[in-house]
């Protein structure tokens, strides 16, 4: 039965509506505060919240923000007695499935209700079809993903999915390497999500952007007074994470005195909030990410050996997006796909020459900066189909090229044609096939060698300069 928890101070709205959804077939909770409807969450699975804007100890923003961040799955309506548009839409921004207006209509109620069920149950529907061809699933159970997760079905992928599908039922700790934006955080929520763990909270943190000053109180919280500045108490993130996971992204940032002080909490499984003396047990699944080399941290003292192998139960390498083949453009779909419902727009496809530029560019900022690009593609294009011109040029320029003649060096400065339209060319010579093969080496040359110009320079028997001046011409540059 699909299960609804309303979180509203008029407890007599709140009994109304609970009587009345459970007469439509649902099964309902309610609460009465911010904080008791969080304690709800913590301990059942709801298909929705029906959430008051104003609540006596919070409000329907941060409500939202905490559910979004904690239960990405469960989704939201805001009540409000205000029909103030722009809040309305901020909200729905934010990940609201809608908002309704007090004084509440059943009909609208219950409508708006179903619809919200039916798109969550869709969105869970669609991240798992995308992975249902090539799933190394066990029969019967589906494997979940967060959000807007596409699984692939290249190699690496396929490996990938066999990876989380392995360790996800386990508690080890995990440490997930790999290039930024090659979707590390989202493989940490896919195994949480497919982990006994996953109706208990996953939380995030940046350990990049955390100060040495602040790290402390960030992990481990702190007693309202305990030190200067601190005018409230605060919940450390192992404590928000209890009973679920607690995911730290660039981990090698930490201080050695803050991996020190982990190091203990974790074997321990005890916290004790800055300035206070209470321990508070542990039960917290940690996974960590980095994109630089721990190893030579290690060698280096800037990363502590015991809370590397602490953490190092598991280890997941995520591929760069540039060997995950034909991914690409599931995940170029992907994109568009949702650029469409955010911009209201209807590009429905790429051009092939578009897809060559996908399937040819390194995309050193891997799946994010896919994600951007076609985001700010679907943007630009006026029809219904991305053409080479809402690429950046970066990427524009990795369309296979053609050279034509011109002002006597044989060397084009923009690329002028398709491999397809060369052979129909007929000012294509032999001096420009010889150019055009030459170029298709640098290019396949310098992939091969994640574009380190050097190493480059070294297989194709130029020097550096050469190859500078080779790259130039064809805009590599
Ligand atoms: N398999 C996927 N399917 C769909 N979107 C994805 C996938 N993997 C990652 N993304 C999207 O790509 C972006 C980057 O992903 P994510 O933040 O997980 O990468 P990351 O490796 O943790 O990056 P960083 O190292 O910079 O923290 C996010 O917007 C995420 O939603």
């Amino acid at each position: 039965m699909k299960k609804i928890l309303i979180i509203d101070d008029e407890v007599n709205v709140g009994l109304l509506l609970s009587k009345f959804l459970t007469r439509n077939g649902f099964e309902v909770d309610t609460a009465a505060n911010g904080s008791s409807g969080m304690e709800c969450l913590k301990n059942n699975a709801y298909s929705l919240v029906l959430c008051d804007f104003r609540l006596e100890d919070t409000d329907g923003r941060e409500m939202l923000k905490n559910i979004k961040l904690l239960y990405p799955n469960t989704g939201v309506i805001i009540i409000t007695g205000y029909s103030d548009i722009k809040m309305a839409v901020e909200l729905i921004k934010m990940g609201a499935y809608d908002y309704i207006t007090k004084p509440l209509y059943p009909d609208e109620i219950l409508t708006t209700i179903s619809k919200a069920i039916e798109t969550q149950y869709a969105l869970l529907e669609m991240d798992n079809d995308y992975t249902s061809t090539n799933k190394p699933q066990k029969e019967g159970k589906k494997q979940v993903f967060s959000g807007e997760f596409v699984a692939g079905t290249s190699r690496a992928s396929k490996e990938l999915l066999r990876q989380i599908e392995l360790v996800a039922p386990t508690n080890y700790s995990v440490i997930i390497l790999g290039e930024s934006g090659t979707g590390k955080e989202s493989v940490a929520k896919s195994i949480h999500l497919n982990s006994p763990r996953a109706n208990q909270p996953f939380i995030a943190m940046d350990c990049g952007s955390l100060t040495k000053e602040l790290a402390a109180s960030e992990f481990f919280g702190h007693e309202k007074g305990s030190f200067t500045g601190a005018f409230a108490t605060k919940i450390g993130h192992f404590e928000m994470a209890n009973g679920g996971t607690l995911f730290l992204d660039e981990v090698g940032n930490l201080s050695y005195e803050i991996q020190a002080a982990l190091l203990r909490t974790v074997q321990e499984r005890k916290v004790k909030r800055i300035g206070s003396t209470k321990e508070i047990d542990l039960d917290v699944r940690i996974i960590i990410a980095t994109n630089e080399n721990l190893q030579e941290g290690i060698s280096k003292g800037r990363f502590r050996e015991d809370l590397y192998h602490r953490f190092n139960e598991f280890s997941i390498y995520m591929p760069p997006l540039r060997d995950r083949g034909n991914d690409i453009v599931m995940l170029a779909g992907h994109f568009l796909k949702i650029a469409n419902q955010e911009l209201d727009r209807n590009v429905t496809t790429f051009s092939a020459e578009v897809y060559e530029c996908f399937m040819n560019y390194r995309w050193p900022g891997n799946i994010r900066e896919l994600k951007n690009v076609v985001r700010r593609a679907a943007l630009l294009t006026e029809g219904t189909e991305v053409g080479l011109k809402s690429l950046p040029l970066e990427i524009s320029n990795y369309r296979v090229v053609a050279y034509e003649t011109s002002a006597g060096n044989g060397y084009s400065s923009a690329p002028v044609a398709a491999a397809a339209e060369v052979k129909e060319n007929p000012r294509h010579d032999l001096k420009n096939a010889a150019l055009g093969a030459e170029h298709e080496t640098i290019l396949k040359v310098l992939r091969e060698v994640n574009f380190n110009k050097t190493k480059a320079a070294e297989i194709l028997n130029i020097d550096r300069k050469t190859l500078y001046n080779k790259m130039k011409a064809i805009n590599l540059k």
